[in-house]
This record gives structure tokens, sequence and C-alpha cells, in this order.
């Protein structure tokens, strides 16, 4: 069950040479960066949140990625719909539970859908996770407060009570399902100073698990792929002003051998 360079560079292939459309309900602060991580990754964004037309763009996607970040009744009536037509057409659900636990509206709606509509994947930072299962924790906004490992018992109950995949972000991401699970070490913390790269890592994930059926490689994958795009892109410049211009230069640069080079797994 473990993390390979070449298995990563063969779904990014695949997104390059398919450009799946993902179809993102997100938030306002996310959607133009969410929009253009995933061109760079060589897939296609589409935003669409109102209730009348959801069902009909996820009819023409092949991911749909529900992010709570920004939310209001109507919205919430799109989530529902958009999720209750990609589960009839099985079109891969990807959920991100932004600041679940910092508010009622948050953490009841996070449940709701999750309950409605069980995800394929859900990915969200440790804080929300735990917060997730938990009414003790309370979330300090959008970032977390807990590592990957502190949410690790949660996210395997979370993946058993749903059959879904969990994806915890953090200095290791974590990415749980059952009794499986996989480890990833790259990425800097000049990540978590810039705002909306969970928000992206989540869009990512919706267009790996557009290409590959393994929900558990997908969503690691796009980890990975998030992680080493994040070291290239710090690299490059300065701090948090420059990162997600040189982030998104180096997701659309990507090479094997970069992968090879810098890919930091576990189990
Ligand atoms: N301390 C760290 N070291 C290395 N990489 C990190 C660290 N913290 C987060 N990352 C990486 O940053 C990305 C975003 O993860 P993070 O946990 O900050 O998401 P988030 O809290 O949901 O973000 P946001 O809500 O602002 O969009 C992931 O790719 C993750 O691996
Ligand atoms: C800062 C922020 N607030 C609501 S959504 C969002 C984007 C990062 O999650
Ligand atoms: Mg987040």
């Amino acid at each position: 069950m473990n993390l390979t360079a070449d298995a990563i560079w063969k779904d990014v292939q695949a997104i390059r040479q398919q450009s799946p459309l993902v179809h993102n309900i997100t938030n306002y602060v996310a959607m133009e960066f969410t929009a253009n991580a995933l061109l760079a990754l060589g897939a296609s964004p589409v935003m669409a949140h109102t209730a009348e037309e959801v069902r009909e763009i996820v009819g023409i996607s092949q991911a749909l990625v529900i992010n709570i970040g920004t939310l209001s009744p109507a919205w919430i009536q799109g989530m529902r719909e958009a999720m209750a037509e990609a589960a009839r057409r099985n079109v891969p659900i990807v959920l991100d539970p932004v600041g679940v636990g910092a508010s009622r509206l948050r953490t009841e709606t996070a449940r709701e859908l999750i309950a409605a509509v069980p995800p394929r994947i859900i990915r969200g930072n440790a804080s929300e996770i735990i917060a997730l299962d938990s009414d003790a924790q309370k979330t300090r906004g959008v970032d977390s407060s807990a590592t990957s490992s502190q949410a690790y018992e949660t996210a395997r109950a979370l993946s058993k009570r749903y059959g879904c995949v969990v994806s915890v972000s953090g200095a290791t991401d974590l990415i749980v399902q059952g009794d499986q699970e996989l480890r990833v070490n790259n990425g800097t913390p000049l990540m978590t100073r810039v705002t909306a790269m969970g928000c992206a890592a989540s869009a990512l994930t919706g267009a790996f698990a557009a290409c590959n059926p393994s929900a558990l490689h997908a969503a690691a994958h796009a980890m990975a792929v998030m992680g080493i795009a994040g070291e290239l892109g710090a690299e490059q410049g300065q701090g948090p002003g420059t990162l997600p211009m040189h982030f998104l230069d180096a997701l659309h640069l990507l090479s094997a051998g970069q992968l090879q080079a810098r890919l930091r797994a576990g189990e």
C-alpha cells in the first residue's frame, strides 16, 4: 500500500491528457487561486453554486469538490443538490470542512452533508477533522491548532463510519482508509502563511480522484504534488507574496524527475 513517484507521475500525466472537469462549490477567498491551481495542474475548473444549475454542472463534470469556507443557506442547498446528483452519477465527491468547530453552522452543515451523501474523500486540516467528530474541539477560525497525528483516531473512525478516505493536512499529511494509511512529509511551513493552500489541496484531490479510481491513492498523490510544488515554489520566492505565483509555475512545470527526487512518503 505504498506511495511511489511513478504512480504519482502516471496520475499527473492522466490529468494533463484528460483534463478532467472539476466542479467546485468553494469559498469566496479561495475561488480564483483554486481555479488557477487546477489549470496549472492540467485539469479544468468550473465554479457553480446555485441550486438551479448545480445538477447540470455535475452532469458534465468528472469530480465535485464541496468546500464550506463561506456558507449561506442558499449555498448549502446548492451543496445538497450537487452531492445528491454526484452520488446518482457516481461522480467522486471531495468535501473540505473548512472551519468546522468554529461555528455551529459550519459544524452542523458539514455533519449533515457527510451523513446524507458520504463523500469519497474528506480533506481537512487536523483541527477540522477532529471537530467533525467531537464537540469538544473548538477550531480557531480556519487554521489548524493540532497535528495530523492528533487527528489519527478520528480519521480512522470517520473513514470506517462513512466508508470514505480521510485526508488530513499538516507537516505530515495523513491519508486513511479503514485500516490502510499513507503519509506524505513534503511541503513547507510557508504554505500555512498563504490562504487557500488547503482549499487548493482539496481541489487537486478532486482532479486526482477523477483520474484514479483508488480514492486512497488519489488523495495521497494530490497531497504529494501539493507538497512538492510548495517546496519548489518556496525555493523560487522570498515569502508569502510570491509563493502562490511560484507554486502555480511549479505545478505547471512538474516533472517525473522532481517527483523522484523529492517524494518523502511513509506508511
Ligand atoms: N508545517 C508544515 N510543513 C510542511 N507543509 C505543511 C505544513 N503545514 C501545512 N502544510 C502543507 O500545506 C498545505 C495546506 O495544508 P493546511 O493544513 O495548511 O490546510 P488548511 O488549513 O486547510 O488551509 P486553508 O484552510 O488555509 O486553505 C498542504 O499541502 C500541507 O501538506
Ligand atoms: C480565510 C478563510 N475564511 C473562510 S474560507 C477561508 C479560506 C481558507 O480556508
Ligand atoms: Mg482548509
